[in-house]
């Protein structure tokens, strides 16, 4: 085999290589828009608000006429008209008049500023305003969100729902995004049974299959392909076709280590695969290997369900963000504190599960095993422990990879 050893970023940059991204886009509807990676830039074909709104309910007046407005010594306007939200003003204000205006209206010409209702009389016909005011407070103006020709979204970006309130408030009611990455997932192992069925004894209930498809749902990809192989050369054989044949990136699990059924690479090696590498000199899941089949790359990340969610984070997850060519997925190193000491050293670098929250790093103690997804509940980083570093105590920084 002409795989290696390499280090985790070694091996991101021989993913890059291999993970180019198509340029196959679709239109879809913004309400099926979440999650998607925008192929057009959003901007805006007209002021957002497109006319200057009033930002509560009272009466639109000019400054000017308010001067000597106060509580002992109200100004009484003239009330012209009465705007509700949606409405338009049918005429402008002169000297001594108001409109009446609800929040949301359109600001006549000629006011400059809405005085709340709280500071007037409330009446219909003639107001008394018993505050003053400058021009232009309590006024939107058109354009104060964005104005026409601003660039409100870039392309390659993720649609969370804020950006979709964003690309709605500028009119857009679809947008060209990205077609998905075809996934397949599958997990190898003749003690692997599927939840729902009855356990025999030697065997465990698969947790990599569920938990790989949802986080490869969560990054935007589409699984089209998710099953359980057991440890059988042509079974493995025919599923390894079969998924790379339809799916642009394909996750396996198990079987990538030295014991007798550990099939998956040799039959990888067989089919034609060609490896970037065997091994990441990292803890845990060294022995996760990567390799190209068909054309399709092949991440084998190990069987223990923590060593399979570490690599499935450091290497799926980059493949993925480099097929569908969104910078916001790339798993990024930041820096934090760590409130829970960790006295183990190691060789290579080791990942630990973590919670952060503003920098702060807490750690779960004891079950810390590869073979224990359990005590990842909770958890949202990765916490890098460099190689050689030594009992590192409470308050020292560590890098962490939000998950
Ligand atoms: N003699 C050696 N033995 C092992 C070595 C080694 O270097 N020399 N490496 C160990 C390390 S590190 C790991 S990690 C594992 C990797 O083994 P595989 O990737 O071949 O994984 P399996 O043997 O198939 O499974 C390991 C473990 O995880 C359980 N498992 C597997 N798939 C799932 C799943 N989908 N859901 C839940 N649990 C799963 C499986 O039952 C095993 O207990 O090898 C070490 N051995
Ligand atoms: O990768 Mo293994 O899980 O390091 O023990």
């Amino acid at each position: 085999m002409d795989g290696k050893t390499v280090t985790v970023n070694e091996a991101q940059e021989l993913i890059k290589k291999v993970a180019v991204r198509e340029e196959k886009t679709e239109e879809v509807s913004l309400m099926d828009a979440g999650g998607r990676i925008l192929a057009e830039e959003i901007r805006a074909w007209q002021d957002n608000p497109p006319f200057p709104k009033s930002p509560y309910d009272g009466y639109a007046v000019r400054a000017e006429d308010i001067r000597e407005a106060g509580k002992e010594t109200p100004v009484c306007l003239r009330v012209v008209e009465k705007l509700c939200a949606g409405e338009y003003p049918k005429r402008g204000i002169g000297p001594g008049e108001a409109t009446r205006i609800m929040t949301g209206a359109p600001i006549p010409n000629g006011a400059d500023t809405v005085v709340k209702q709280e500071e007037t009389d409330g009446q219909d016909r003639e107001v008394r305003i018993r505050k003053s005011q400058n021009p232009y407070e309590n006024y939107c103006p058109a354009g104060e969100d964005f104005r026409t020709g601003d660039l409100l979204i870039e392309k390659g970006t993720r649609l969370d729902a804020v950006r979709i309130g964003i690309a709605s408030a500028a009119g857009y009611h679809s947008v060209q995004v990205r077609k998905k990455v075809k996934i397949a997932v599958l997990t190898t192992g003749n003690e692997l049974c599927l939840p729902g069925r009855t356990l025999r004894p030697g065997q465990i209930y698969d947790s990599s299959l569920f938990m790989i498809a949802e986080r490869m749902r969560e990054l935007g990809g589409e699984v089209v392909l998710a099953e359980e192989v057991p440890d059988e050369e042509e079974t493995i054989r025919t599923s390894l076709r079969k998924a790379a044949g339809c799916a642009d990136l394909v996750v396996t699990t198990g079987g990538v280590s030295v014991g007798e059924k550990d099939l998956v690479k040799d039959v990888l090696q067989q089919e034609g695969a060609k490896f970037l590498f065997e091994h990441v000199l990292a803890k845990p899941g060294s022995p996760t290997a990567c390799s190209v089949l068909q054309g399709t790359l092949v991440v084998s990340l190990s069987g223990n369900p923590f060593a399979a969610a570490v690599h499935m984070e450091l290497l799926v997850r980059y493949a993925a963000a480099c097929l569908l060519g969104c910078e916001d997925l790339l798993p990024k190193e930041e820096q934090g504190i760590l409130m829970t000491a960790f006295h183990k050293t190691c060789k290579t670098d080791r990942y630990i599960r973590g919670r952060e929250e503003s920098g702060r790093i807490t750690i779960p103690q004891d079950k810390e095993k590869s073979g224990i997804l359990s005590s990842m509940n909770g958890c949202n980083c990765l916490v890098k422990i460099e190689k050689g570093r030594e009992r590192i105590e409470k308050g020292e920084q560590v890098w962490y990879i939000r998950i």
